[in-house]
């Protein structure tokens, strides 16, 4: 059972448990992670691909605040990122958000973000959702060989990149999306339509707030 939990903040990056001793059924939710610069079907392909074939509970779509690595993109405000995944996860029950990093702020390293909601919610076993673009990259990341052993890494195949790495990823085949945000932002820019690419919400939302156009 789940005792009492009281959980203090350290610092603003990571709370610490006092008390974690949850031992029930477990609630299998996956987190897939990315700037959503706009969010698109690629996006939703790979959640709701990723939830039925690993027969998870829930996923969560998570918007970063900063993302790690240097090559940072062209950015536009956090709300409307936020904005932008709430309307493409309407009307699935099975997509959710998670706004952690966006709550805490700062540079989103996967590695705070696993820790403090595995503290958080011991009630469920989360499993963390990535590209196949990005398998390549793992050995970039913050504090990885304790992170991959913290949380179960899915890779979603992509096209154009390799499905090996030396860490221990579960690989879901996806039908392959050649849709990425860059290519919603060119598309706007250059006046082109973007229907079918972005939720019927997301592409109004982009009209209406006039996002990437040049
Ligand atoms: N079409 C796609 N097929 C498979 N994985 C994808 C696809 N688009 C995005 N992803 C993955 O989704 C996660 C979040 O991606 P992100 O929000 O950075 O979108 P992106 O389309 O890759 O953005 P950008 O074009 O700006 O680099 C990453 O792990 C990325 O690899
Ligand atoms: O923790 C890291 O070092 C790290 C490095 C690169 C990417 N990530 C996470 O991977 C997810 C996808 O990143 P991106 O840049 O494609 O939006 C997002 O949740 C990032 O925070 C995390």
């Amino acid at each position: 059972m789940f005792s009492v939990t009281v959980y203090t903040v350290k610092t603003p990056q990571v709370a610490v448990l006092s008390q974690v001793d949850y031992q029930g059924p477990k609630k299998k939710v996956g987190l897939l992670g990315g700037t959503f610069n706009p969010p698109h079907l690629g996006h939703l392909v790979m959640a709701d691909q990723v939830l039925d074939q690993l027969d998870l509970d829930e996923v969560l779509l998570m918007p970063d605040n900063l993302p790690p690595h240097v090559d940072t993109k062209e950015t536009i405000a956090a709300k409307q990122r936020l904005e932008m995944v709430k309307l493409s996860v309407e009307g699935n029950p099975k997509l959710g958000i998670e706004d952690i990093e966006l709550k805490r702020g700062g540079v989103s390293y996967s590695y705070d973000t696993v820790k403090y909601l595995k503290q958080l919610h011991p009630e469920n076993d989360y499993y963390f959702i990535i590209g196949g673009d990005m398998v390549e990259y793992l050995p970039k990341w913050y504090r990885i060989d304790e992170l991959v052993k913290m949380i179960q890494f899915v890779a979603v195949s992509r096209e154009g990149f390799k499905r090996t790495s030396k860490y221990p990823l579960l690989w879901v085949d996806v039908p392959t999306i050649g849709v990425s945000s860059s290519l919603i932002r060119q598309k706007v820019a250059q006046g082109c339509s973007i229907k079918y690419l972005v939720t019927d919400g997301v592409a109004q939302y982009i009209d209406k707030e006039g996002l990437y156009r040049e």
